[in-house]
């Protein structure tokens, strides 16, 4: 179990970090939030690459700050931005971090090696360099070096974003498999990942948890408040107006619009089965109308 507690967190004048506390159990958890939300920040703050102002995390009951070095030792981190020596081949590059990971017997080592770039599929390019490497073959050999050691603590940033969908299912998968007894902090603007992957999440937005719990819970208790037309361009600015309109989708060139209401909007409104998309975006405005109400108060 990872607990974060009270972590707050600025550059500057920046809050990256507002007073965030969460409960991450073992298994996949979704950390969910726009550009800037301060997901990096999290994670970076979980990795031990940075401290916050305050605030405490610990792993299974060990204090991260003070126990730096116990805490790397336990963990597999794939940043955002992975860079890779374009140059080497992905059997020499893992190698490489193997021996960092303190591997240093060198059969222990090459079976350690082999069994990882067969489980992210890379066994058969092993001697390809890797700057000739696709997006997505990139960060499945990211996954491999964050996977050494058998890390309990897995953290991967943003990984989908500029893989196509193929690309993406196959990363998602494999992500999938690692489960079990280990935890796993998916960070992600992309609402799908978290969808098709996370029995658990938590959304962030401007640094402050906006909702953190089951994405199954979080749609159940939005049913019966989504309604869906489909407007006008010319119109579509009034409904904005009038009506907290989370999404809006072209449909063959005009928008369909979802709108969040207790009651059916208007005639021609449908009611829809919500999905996360749609739980996502009502936190979201309502995040974004809180500094007024707050300040109306
Ligand atoms: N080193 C830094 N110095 C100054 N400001 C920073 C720094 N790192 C992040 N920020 C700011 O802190 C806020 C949170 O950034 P962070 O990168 O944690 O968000 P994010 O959710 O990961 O967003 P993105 O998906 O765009 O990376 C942003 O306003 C960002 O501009």
């Amino acid at each position: 179990m990872l607990t974060i507690r009270n972590l707050s967190k600025s550059y500057g004048s920046v809050a990256a970090l507002r007073n965030v506390s969460l409960q991450i159990p073992a298994g996949m958890f979704g950390l969910l939030g726009p550009n800037g939300a301060g997901k990096s920040s999290l994670m970076r703050t979980i990795a031990t690459l940075q401290d916050p102002d305050s605030g405490s995390i610990t792993f299974n009951g060990v204090d991260v700050a003070t126990n730096k070095m116990a805490i790397r030792r336990t963990l597999g981190y794939l940043p955002q931005d992975f860079g890779v020596y374009p140059k080497v081949s992905a059997l020499g590059l893992l190698d490489h971090f193997a021996v960092l990971k303190g591997y240093l017997n060198r059969g222990e080592r090459a079976d350690v090696v082999e069994a990882l770039l067969r489980q992210v599929n890379l066994w058969d390019v092993r001697k390809r360099k890797l700057g000739t490497f696709s997006g997505g073959m990139r960060q499945r050999f990211g996954i491999a070096q964050a996977l050494l050691g058998n890390p309990k603590l897995v953290i991967v940033d943003e990984p989908t974003a500029g893989l196509d969908p193929e690309e993406r299912n196959r990363f998602l998968n494999l992500l999938a498999d690692i489960g079990g007894q280990v935890v796993v902090i998916l960070s992600t603007h992309i609402v799908e990942d978290v969808t098709d992957l996370c029995p658990r999440m938590a959304m962030i937005c401007r640094g402050e948890v906006l909702m953190s719990g089951e994405p199954r819970e979080a749609i159940l208790a939005m049913r019966d408040r989504v309604w869906s037309k489909l407007v006008s361009k010319a119109t579509l600015p009034d409904y904005q107006s009038r009506y907290t309109v989370l999404s809006t989708r072209l449909i063959a060139g005009e928008p369909l619009i979802h709108v969040y209401s207790e009651a059916r909007p208007e005639e021609g409104f449908v009611a829809v089965d919500p999905d996360l998309e749609d739980v996502y975006f009502q936190r979201l405005r309502q995040h974004d109308a809180a500094p007024a109400s707050r300040a109306a108060a």
